[in-house]
C-alpha cells in the first residue's frame, strides 16, 4: 500500500516504541514472590504487557486477583515498577532510526499511551529521542484514556495538526479503536505484544507493519 506521507505520526508506547515487557515482568515476579506463588515466564507475560498492571496481575494471580485484592496487589506491583521502570527496557529494533528518519522527512511525532504519567515520565529521560517529543499524552492526562479518541485529539493539537493529518501506530485493539474513532489512519504494530488469543484481523486497522522501519515503506 502506498499512501501520502502524513504530517504527523502518533505512537503507542508499550509494545510499539519501547519493549517494556521485561521490566513489567520483573515487577510481577517480585509481587508473586512476596505471595509465594508460582512465577510466570517472560514469554507468558509479553503478550499481556500492553494491558498494564491489571493484565499482568490477572495472568499471575488468576482468580486471586479479584475485587477484594486488586487495589493492594496493584499498589504493590506499581511500587516495585516505579522503583525501576527502565533498566530492562529498550527501543524495539529500528525505532531510533525510524524517529531520525521522521525528523529528516519533517514528519512530526508524539506519544499517546495509557501508561500513567508517573511511569511515562520516569522512562522517557532514558530514551532521549522520546523525551524530545512535542506531544506526550498519558493514561491519566485526561479523565478518559484509549480506546477513547480524546487523548489522540489532544496529542494532535500538541503537534499543531488536525487529527486527520496524523496516523496512529499501536499494537493493541484499543489503539486501533482509538485511532479509528479519532479519524486517523491506523497502523497495527504487529511486532508488538499481540497474543495468540488476539484477533487482529478483526480490529480493522488500515494497514500493519511487521517491524518499525517498515512504516517508512508505506509512503515511499
Ligand atoms: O501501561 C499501560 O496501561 C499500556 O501502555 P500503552 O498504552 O503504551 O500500551
Amino acid at each position: 500500500m502506498t499512501l501520502r506521507r502524513p504530517r504527523g505520526v502518533l505512537f503507542d508506547l508499550d509494545g510499539t516504541l519501547l519493549d517494556t515487557a521485561a521490566d513489567l515482568h520483573h515487577a510481577l515476579t517480585q509481587v508473586l514472590n512476596t505471595h509465594r506463588l508460582p512465577l510466570v515466564s517472560l514469554e507468558q507475560a509479553r503478550p499481556v504487557a500492553s494491558h498494564g498492571s491489571a493484565g499482568l496481575l490477572s495472568l499471575g494471580f488468576g482468580s486471586k486477583f479479584n475485587a477484594d485484592t486488586q487495589a493492594d496487589l496493584r499498589a504493590a506491583f506499581l511500587s516495585v515498577y516505579a522503583a525501576d521502570p527502565y533498566s530492562r527496557t529498550q527501543y524495539f529494533d529500528g525505532i531510533s532510526e525510524l524517529l531520525t528518519q521522521l525528523d529528516a522527512q519533517d514528519v512530526q511525532y508524539g506519544i499517546v499511551t495509557n501508561k500513567p504519567t508517573q511511569f511515562t515520565q520516569a522512562l522517557l529521560p532514558h530514551f532521549p529521542q522520546l523525551a524530545a517529543c512535542r506531544a506526550v499524552v498519558c493514561g491519566d492526562t485526561l479523565d478518559v484514556a484509549k480506546p477513547h479518541p480524546a487523548p489522540l485529539y489532544l496529542a494532535a493539537e500538541q503537534l499543531g495538526l488536525e487529527p486527520n493529518e496524523c496516523w496512529y501506530v499501536g499494537d493493541a485493539e484499543r489503539d486501533i479503536q482509538a485511532g479509528r474513532a479519532a479519524g486517523m489512519l491506523t497502523v497495527l504494530a504487529h511486532y508488538g505484544y499481540v497474543s495468540e488469543q488476539d484477533t487482529p484481523a478483526l480490529w480493522q486497522a488500515d494497514t500493519e507493519i511487521q517491524y518499525p522501519l517498515q512504516l517508512l515503506d508505506l509512503w515511499t
